[in-house]
């Protein structure tokens, strides 16, 4: 089975390396003149979104198998090749964070299949793998100045609070955790904490970082943190509605795309 790997050392610490794979543009934009085009799919990459792409005329559907702090894995469906796996290993070192990319995929049959996949294949695979490091490195490097919101994990008899959005029109509705814009000067533990009473009239103890900083614009990104109610009945103040979830239905509202990147960091804070 042929593989290519790069590697390539990235000046940030491991946690804003994986917030910038887990942008979704950041392929489509790495990309863009090398004949490859990835169109459509969720802004943010979580298990199971699915990024359609197309090398010439080839389609295929690339869908995302792991998403966290150790780094992306994507596997082709649907494209010409039998097995095509996109891994992206992420590696702490002294200085900076080592990214460890590989691509394997199995050649197309008959002679002229594999002569065209060692003429053309590889050199494509290659070129792919180098412009998305360089990308990588270029959008970490933007998240390590972008402002934090911070998202409240509350669990309380073993239930996860969420909250529905009341606008902007193309967020009302759906469910996002507590929390909000860290302001200049202030912890991201204490934005929990005002976050908490503004929104809900509660107070909270924050605790442990839960899942991947998730970016959510150029300059913006969301760090989820658990938190326990020490006091006060949840009561929203500009939202919709807040719901209980347990494990059963975690999965059943509609959470804003970024909060979706978090689900699997979540499910083990539920009973
Ligand atoms: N609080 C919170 N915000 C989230 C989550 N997921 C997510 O994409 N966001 C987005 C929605 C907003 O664009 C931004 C939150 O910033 P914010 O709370 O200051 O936004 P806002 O629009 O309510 O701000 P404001 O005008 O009321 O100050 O982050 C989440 O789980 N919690």
């Amino acid at each position: 089975m042929p593989e290519l790997r790069t590697t390539t050392l990235v000046d940030a610490p491991l946690r804003t390396v994986a917030a910038a794979l887990l942008d979704a543009r950041l392929l489509a934009r790495a990309v863009r003149g090398l004949g490859v085009r990835i169109t459509g799919g969720a802004p943010v990459l979580h298990v199971g979104a699915s990024l359609a792409g197309s090398v010439g005329p080839v389609n295929g559907t690339l869908v995302v198998t792991r998403a966290d702090t150790t780094g992306v894995s994507a596997e082709l469906v649907g494209g010409p090749l039998p097995k095509f796996t996109l891994v992206t290993d992420l590696l702490h070192t002294g200085g900076g964070t080592m990214v460890v990319d590989s691509v394997e995929w199995s050649s197309p049959g008959g002679p002229f299949g594999r002569l065209a996949d060692v003429l053309v294949g590889r050199g494509l695979a290659l070129k792919v793998l180098q412009a998305r490091a360089a990308a990588v490195a270029a959008r970490s490097t933007e998240l390590l100045r972008a402002r934090v919101v911070v998202g409240a994990a509350i669990v309380h008899d073993g239930r996860l609070l969420a909250q529905q959005r009341s606008y902007p029109p193309e967020a009302a509705g759906k469910w996002e955790l507590p929390g909000g814009r860290v302001e200049p000067d202030e912890t991201d533990h204490a934005a929990v904490v005002r976050e908490c009473a503004e929104e809900l009239g509660v107070t909270v103890t924050p605790g442990d970082r839960i899942g991947p900083d998730v970016p959510l614009r150029p300059d913006l990104l969301l760090r989820a943190y658990a938190a326990t109610l020490t006091s006060g009945t949840p009561t929203p103040t500009d939202h919709q509605a807040i719901r209980w979830l347990t494990s059963a239905t975690l999965d059943s509202v509609d959470w804003l795309p970024a909060d979706r990147v978090l689900l699997p960091a979540l499910r083990p804070l539920l009973p």
